[in-house]
């Protein structure tokens, strides 16, 4: 089973890191079918940036599954390594480092983060030296893309400083910042970086799309200890516990129409819980609520093939009672 440093997962199947998707109901209900960990979505480094409520949702908290693993973002070796310190201080049991990010608010020349990094090598150790010296015992990760773009392909010589500086697993989206998400990711790199940095897991990433025999070969060509899912999991949580089973065979339910509809209902009502409990003394708290369930009710509509006339009203809906219950409506209409 995937080890990193002293935690061994319950699978090898992770969920990636999504801004904005994976809030704390995310990772609960893929930790739920399976997932092995489930890393929170990037947070700042920026010490004085959290206290905003955005943050503070987006953060671990205790009673969350272990190991919590929580991600940093930023590009001062010094703060990241201090923001580090802060998030274990405050129960993050994985520091996992972003290399990775394409955006232009996290990569773009103001901020050079993120996949930007990848153009300074030497940043890049800086960092990492920085974070683990910071964390102690707490195991470090890095998640990160083949580089900046095709021509400066740098996967392996991060993967090797990163394997120096004592980071604990690697997890590589095979794709260039340049590529941002355009069809299809490759998975020589992933091979490669397992070739030569292979005292640590490798954690294969892009376009796992959930067919145990797309995820066999991508397995078997690269020989990674792991992969880890994003967008394949979008409303459709139960593709860990359906690969665990196909892959290493780990028992799991029967993923019959019914376990999928109880899955979504309650998906949208923790969201509902969730946001109403954590956000009701804030002003802008209808933002990440609405925003939330209303991505949950689309990824489940889409993945369940569910087409219905009430989604305007769905979306549109004035209460998180009437939403849970118009979903239902839909949900039952549509078995
Ligand atoms: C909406 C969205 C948000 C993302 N946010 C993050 C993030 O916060 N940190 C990160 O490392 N990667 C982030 N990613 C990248 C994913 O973790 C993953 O590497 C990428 O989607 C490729 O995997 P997939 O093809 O399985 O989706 C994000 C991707 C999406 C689609």
């Amino acid at each position: 089973m995937l080890k990193i440093a002293q935690y061994t997962l319950s699978s090898p199947l992770l969920q990636a890191p999504m801004a904005g998707v994976t809030d704390r109901v995310y990772r609960d209900i893929v930790r739920e079918h399976g997932a092995g960990m489930a890393t929170s979505e990037m947070v700042t480094s920026q010490l004085s940036l959290l206290k905003t409520q955005k943050t503070q949702l987006r953060l671990p908290q205790l009673d969350e599954c272990s190991p919590r693993s929580i991600q940093i973002v930023g590009t001062d070796p010094d703060t990241m390594a201090e923001a580090a310190r802060h998030y274990v201080n405050i129960g993050a049991e994985i520091i996992d480092i972003n290399f990775g990010c394409p955006v232009k608010k996290v990569a773009g020349s103001k901020q050079l983060a993120g996949s930007a990094l990848l153009k300074d090598e030497q940043k890049v150790e800086q960092i990492i030296s920085r974070v683990v010296e910071a964390t102690g015992n707490i195991p470090v990760t890095v998640k990160y893309r083949t580089g900046w773009c095709q021509s400066t392909r740098n996967a392996v010589r991060i993967a090797k400083i990163a394997e120096q500086a004592g980071v604990a697993a690697l997890a590589l989206h095979g794709r260039t910042r340049e590529d941002k998400y355009k069809p299809y990711a490759e998975y020589e790199s992933i091979r490669q970086v397992k070739k030569h940095a292979n005292s640590i897991p490798i954690i294969a990433n892009g376009d796992i799309a959930g067919d145990e025999e797309q995820a066999r070969f991508i397995l078997d060509y690269t020989q990674a200890d792991g992969l880890m899912i994003g967008r394949a999991s979008f409303g459709r949580p139960w593709i860990f516990s359906e690969l665990n089973h196909s892959l290493f065979g780990i028992p799991t339910k029967e993923i019959t129409w019914q376990y999928k509809r109880d899955i979504a209902l309650k998906h949208l009502e923790s969201v509902h819980d969730f946001y109403r409990d954590s956000t009701s003394h804030h002003a802008k708290a209808t933002t990440s609520h609405t925003g939330f369930a209303n991505k949950v009710i689309n990824w489940y509509l889409l993945s369940m093939s569910i087409q219905t006339n009430l989604r305007p009203r769905l979306l549109k809906s004035r209460t998180p009672g009437e939403q849970i219950s118009l979903f239902k409506e839909v949900l039952d209409a549509a078995a």
